[in-house]
């Protein structure tokens, strides 16, 4: 597959995943997925590949999410709700490699969600973390946030999701989001380090590892395929439409004339 909304590239045993839709604060469509998606199993399965990095281009942003300039009701692509998340939320615990989610800028929305699942985080000080689902008509009824509350702890995910507040890449570390938080100019360099040290451990050990914490969260892909079918149910509504249409006009959105 050649790649047109991603750069894919290996260095020093390191396989560098990089969002390239800057203009988009790399906000993801279904071609992007499939495209990550397609990356994500290649680095996968390379032998030669030890450790897998996932980021965003440019300084703005790592991932802000779903794209809203393709996203009228449903997303558009493959999957139940149009984007295939199922899939590439899947493969991301799947590769039997650690992937470092490296976080620059906004890691909002569905990115937030990315970087939640990736088994380790590095952010610059420059970046913010948080939820938008209710304020836009979304939410990610599965990996999201069952397993957002595993990493840091019940009251905070639903503070997250409930407020949709930013908060810094500080507060993110201390959630418990965050594995380390560096200057803004040193964060390559922060990263390739952890890599460089992923690459002296044993490949098969740390597949087993990531098997292992795997296990204990696994239902939660059950709990995300049926949560799926709600929310493709919901897209259709107009109280969900209402978040995407207010995003686009730069507003607040209404959506107390629909609710519950
Ligand atoms: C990222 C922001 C917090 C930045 O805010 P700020 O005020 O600094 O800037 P603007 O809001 O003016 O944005 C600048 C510029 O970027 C465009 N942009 C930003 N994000 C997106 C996006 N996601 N898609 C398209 N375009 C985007 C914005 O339109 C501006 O462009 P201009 O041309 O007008 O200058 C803030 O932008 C923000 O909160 N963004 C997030 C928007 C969003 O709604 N994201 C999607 C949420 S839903 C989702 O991501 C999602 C993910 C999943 O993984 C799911 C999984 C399973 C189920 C559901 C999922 C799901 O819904």
């Amino acid at each position: 597959m050649s790649y047109e909304d991603i750069l894919y590239e290996i260095r020093d045993g390191a396989a560098h995943i990089t969002i390239n839709r800057p203009d988009k604060y790399n906000a993801f469509r279904g071609q992007t997925c499939e495209e990550l998606i397609d990356a994500f199993n290649k680095a996968g399965w390379d032998k030669s590949v030890g450790v897998i990095v996932l980021s965003g281009a440019g300084e703005k942003a790592f991932c802000t999410g779903g794209d809203q300039s393709a996203h009228e009701g449903q997303y558009d692509g493959r999957g139940t709700i149009g984007l295939p998340m199922e899939d590439l939320h899947s493969i991301i615990r799947d590769v039997p490699k650690p992937v470092i989610a490296k976080v620059q800028g906004f890691a909002i929305g569905g990115g937030n969600v990315l970087a939640t699942i990736c088994d380790m985080t590095i952010a610059g000080d420059r970046a913010q973390f948080g939820q938008v689902g209710p304020k836009v008509g979304s939410v990610d009824p599965g990996y999201g946030t069952a397993f957002l509350a595993r990493v840091v702890g019940e009251k905070k995910a639903r503070e997250i999701w409930y407020m949709c507040r930013r908060y810094s890449a500080q507060e993110a570390q201390e959630m418990g989001l965050v594995n380390k938080v560096v200057p803004h100019e040193e964060l390559d360099a922060e990263v390739d380090r952890w890599c460089a040290e992923i690459m002296e451990k044993s490949p098969t050990a740390i597949a087993l590892a990531k098997r292992s914490f795997n296990m204990d969260t696994e239902h939660q892909r059950g709990i995300a395929g049926l949560g799926m079918l709600g929310l493709s149910l919901y897209y259709d509504t107009d109280e969900s439409k209402e978040g995407g249409i207010a995003f686009k006009e730069k507003r607040k959105p209404d959506f107390r004339r629909f609710g519950k």
